[in-house]
């Protein structure tokens, strides 16, 4: 669906539609309640990455979803949250089969070429500047991208028993981040494809799915502060950069 303009008016601009899997259960953490909605810098991860959407300007509403039975979100969301945000409860069993059902959700109220950032809960430290610097970068991309570092440490493969294997040659290498930030067409596409070729739950992020379509997404550098919050050392580093 794309929105037809006005016929006195230019083509209507894209939106930017913020898109936060947040249904996941956190087990490489360790703790008794899902991850995202254990404090950080004095609130819920997961408002931390609300707030920031619902204060940008330039980012027409998040959609976050959360498992079918989540018990937490209600009380998160407060009354202004909930004016710039909608809960989806459609979580899947992947984090990809999490946005593909968070995406098909959507489908009345984004248009064809709309921008989606897909955004991981686990990633408190996103940032306004962050945000702008993707959307500036992509605007005019053909493809889209993601917000991605890259690898300063010497990589090594693990062999049998703990012991290095072998130097991976780090040159050229990237660890990504979130936003990934694509089209809503093209984005259901490729995770459609993904779906129905059995490879969804195999790929960990959006912007592989883009890739098998044939397509190189854009790596615009990120920052350490929007570290994915995965293990119980990581929040300790959220919180530095959260109240740094
Ligand atoms: N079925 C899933 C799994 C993950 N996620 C979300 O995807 C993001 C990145 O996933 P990850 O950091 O792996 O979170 P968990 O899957 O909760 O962590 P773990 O793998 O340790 O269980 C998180 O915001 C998580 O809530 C999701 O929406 N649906
Ligand atoms: C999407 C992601 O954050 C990019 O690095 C990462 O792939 C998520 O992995 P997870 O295992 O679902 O946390």
């Amino acid at each position: 669906m794309n929105r037809p303009a006005s016929p006195t008016s230019a083509p209507a601009q894209p939106q930017h539609f913020a898109l936060i899997p947040a249904a996941g259960v956190g087990a490489r953490m360790g703790v008794h309640i899902p991850k995202q909605y254990m404090a950080v810098a004095g609130k819920p991860m997961l408002r931390h990455a609300l707030d920031t959407f619902a204060a940008h300007a330039r980012i027409t509403r998040t959609f976050v979803v959360v498992s079918a039975g989540d018990a937490w979100i209600d009380e998160l969301l407060t009354p202004e949250l909930a004016q710039r945000t909608t809960v989806l409860r459609v979580g899947g069993a992947t984090r990809q089969e999490s946005v593909f059902n968070g995406l098909n959700e959507i489908r009345s109220m984004a248009g064809d070429a709309d921008w989606v950032l897909v955004h991981d809960a686990a990633r408190p430290g996103l940032n306004a500047e962050l945000i702008d610097r993707l959307l500036d970068t992509l605007e005019n991309d053909d493809v889209g991208g993601l917000l991605a570092l890259p690898v300063v440490d010497t990589l090594k493969r693990e062999s049998a028993g703990g012991r290095s294997q072998e130097t991976v040659p780090r040159a050229g290498l990237w660890a990504a981040q979130t936003p990934q930030m694509f089209r809503y067409a093209l984005l259901q596409r490729a995770l459609r494809q993904a779906a129905e070729q059995g490879r969804i739950g195999a790929i960990t992020d959006d912007a592989s799915a883009i890739e098998m379509l044939g397509l190189r997404p854009r790596l615009v550098e990120g920052s350490p502060r929007n570290l994915k919050v995965t293990l119980a050392q990581d929040a300790a580093l959220a919180e530095f950069f959260l109240k740094g």
